[in-house]
């Protein structure tokens, strides 16, 4: 039974959720040559061993995004299919360095995604806070500069992120940026504990001073870090088709997002990169109740947790748990 209850979707990368089809008609709109003969060949590629083997098809497709028209295109496809899947809010993460590189100007790129999220709400009933992922494998100095530039465009973020290759680049490295944007009144998430190590998510916390971790499941190799973990009630936004898909776990059958729950982790699940893993919000709780047997009360507590961690306005945030948790009176 398809269930009703409310989500909030808080790791979301707004370009993977660039369907194969989208990818082709962008490139046919834009003149970009690919690889990839048809939507058949391409989707065969979406197969991957690693992170930094998936990273590699995603910063390529990405050649196909250029205009404002682009991103408000790829923007709104994916907004209409969370609304689908259950997704009343939605915190989507853009890599602004990584059109920036291309010589796609960071004006066009904000643009186009605010366009399609100022109207989300009115066109689908999913409130959005958009978030700017810097790339941990590129300098501090240049994630500052364009940090800089953002906030002098007023661009319409609510805080950043730090994505992209994770081992050998430790959240320590970008001390000075995550300064500077707790300076500036902006929200704090990272990547950590995907790839990289327990010690990495401390690093997050503690020399970041991160409001949220995406991803996190290496924690669990580290006793204290999960006690620590649970007494916080660090918020962990876990992707579990992602983690399959990229083998940090070898099958759903095998993932521990639930026990997590069930150790008291504050928990909840999300898409990542949706195009590329299988599967969006939906689809991965789909696949938890398959696989893992998840039970109605787990979902619900997945989804009180997800708006729970979500930055919301308080009036919206108890509207949305009250129908998670119905008042027993
Ligand atoms: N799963 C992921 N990990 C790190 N960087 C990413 N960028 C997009 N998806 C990512
Ligand atoms: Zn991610």
């Amino acid at each position: 039974m398809t269930s009703t209850l409310p989500f909030a979707e808080l790791h979301l990368h707004l370009e993977g959720t660039l369907e194969p089809e989208l990818v082709l008609e962008l490139a046919e709109r834009n003149a970009v040559t690919l690889p990839f003969a048809d939507v058949d060949a391409l989707r065969r590629a979406y197969a991957f061993s690693d992170l930094q083997s998936f990273l590699d098809l995603y910063y390529a497709n990405m050649a196909v995004l250029r205009t404002p028209e682009d991103f408000a295109d790829m923007t709104r496809a994916y907004l209409a299919r969370a609304a689908r899947a259950g997704v009343r809010h939605a915190e989507v993460m853009i890599d602004p360095q990584a059109h920036l590189v291309r010589g796609v100007p960071l004006e066009a790129v904000m643009e186009g995604v605010d366009d399609a999220l100022s109207t989300s709400e009115r066109d689908h009933g999913v409130s959005t806070a958009l978030f700017a992922a810097f790339l941990r494998d590129r300098p501090e100095g240049e994630a500052l500069d364009v940090l800089h530039h953002l906030l002098g465009m007023h661009a319409p973020i609510t805080g950043i992120g730090l994505d992209s290759a994770e081992a050998g680049h430790p959240p320590s490295d970008f001390v000075r940026l995550y300064d500077r944007a707790r300076a500036e009144g902006l929200h704090l998430i990272a990547h950590a504990g995907e790839e990289g190590p327990p010690a990495y998510v401390v690093e997050a916390l503690d020399v970041l001073g991160v409001d949220r971790i995406d991803h996190g499941v290496r924690s669990l190799e580290d006793d204290a870090l999960v006690e620590r973990l649970v007494a916080e009630q660090v918020p962990l936004t876990v992707c579990p088709l992602s983690n399959v898909a990229l083998r940090g776990v070898d099958r759903l059958e095998d993932h521990p997002v639930l026990d997590m729950l069930d150790r008291g982790l504050n928990v909840s699940v999300h898409s990542d990169d949706p195009a590329y893993f299988g599967g969006y919000l939906d689809d991965n709780l789909a696949a938890l109740t398959d696989s893992l047997g998840m039970t109605p009360e787990q979902r619900a507590r997945l989804a009180a947790n997800s708006i729970r961690s979500a930055v919301l306005p308080a009036d919206r945030r108890a509207a949305l748990l009250a129908e998670v948790e119905p008042d027993p009176t």
